[in-house]
């Protein structure tokens, strides 16, 4: 069954985690969502009150895949306005061989839940050496790597401005020093070699990393606003000499988090 027909498999399971999640947090509607890369752990907490938070395992087609490290939760918080946001932080990876839908799932879920925004964030790898770790990169466009979708059929989707340009325009309102660049998702989980760094850049790629696209064409085909921003987290493979240690990595992203925690809270809070 193709993915723009609501009975097939994939619309199905998002309608039951959709119900599984309002009933939870008692209301009738998400108004955004958003899923938190690395590094981005601690944004859940200045985006409001926390009205529920809810085991992954309990929600139709989540997993807590420890592969991924993430906190294994969606949580339901109530945003300036009176607004909910529904964080995701039980995001499946291509990576984890679960299949392109289980990737697409909390995005489906968000919509069908009535979220009318998606908000994307992760970390990468970055090709411009001006953009140290810790740098947060607005997503301007993607190039999809993986050689799938997350649509099946004649599901024909428009892709052009993708990434809202209205929101990239709100994020540079609150931080006009945010840079953009275009993120290639690579299925992962190895690293690129630094030859497939320089492939990434010469056809027009500024990041590197193994989420967020597929999410994102989810996103739009579920006729939802898009938002990504990326946190640089390392140079990617070849651009500096020094292969950067794990633990610096870290470290970068444990600097940047407050700061990409407010940015975060700013924009949805718009
Ligand atoms: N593909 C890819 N994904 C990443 N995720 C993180 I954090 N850093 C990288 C990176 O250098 N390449």
């Amino acid at each position: 069954v193709p993915t723009h027909d609501p009975t097939a498999e994939e619309n199905l399971r998002a309608e039951e985690a959709a119900k599984a999640v309002l009933g939870a947090a008692g209301i009738d509607r998400i108004d955004l969502a958003c899923t938190l890369g690395s590094g981005w752990g601690g944004a859940a907490e200045q985006l409001g009150e926390l009205v529920a938070e809810i085991d992954a395992d309990t929600v139709p087609g989540f997993h807590t895949s420890g592969v991924s490290g993430h906190s294994g939760t969606l949580k339901v918080i109530r945003a300036a306005g009176n607004r909910h946001v529904l964080v995701i932080g039980a995001r499946t990876h291509y990576y984890e061989g679960r299949g392109v839908s289980a990737v697409a799932h909390g995005v489906r879920t968000a919509a069908a839940a009535g979220a009318t925004v998606m908000v994307l964030t992760n970390g990468c790898g970055g090709l411009n050496s001006d953009w140290a770790p810790g740098t947060p990169v607005l997503i301007s466009d993607h190039i999809n790597l993986t050689g799938t979708s997350p649509l099946r059929g004649p599901h024909f989707v428009d892709m052009t401005d993708l990434y809202s340009p209205r929101l990239r325009d709100v994020a540079r309102s609150i931080d006009p020093s945010l840079p953009e660049g275009v993120y290639a998702q690579f299925p992962g989980p190895h690293y690129e070699t630094p030859a497939e760094v320089r492939y990434a850049g010469i056809i027009g790629a500024d990041l590197v990393g193994m989420s967020t696209a597929l999410e994102a064409i989810a996103a739009r085909a579920a006729g939802m606003e898009v938002f990504g921003i990326s946190l640089v987290t390392n140079l990617a493979a070849g651009i500096s000499e020094e292969p950067l240690s794990h633990e610096e990595v870290l470290q970068a992203g444990r600097e940047a988090g407050p700061r990409i925690a407010s940015l975060l809270a700013q924009i949805i809070g718009r």
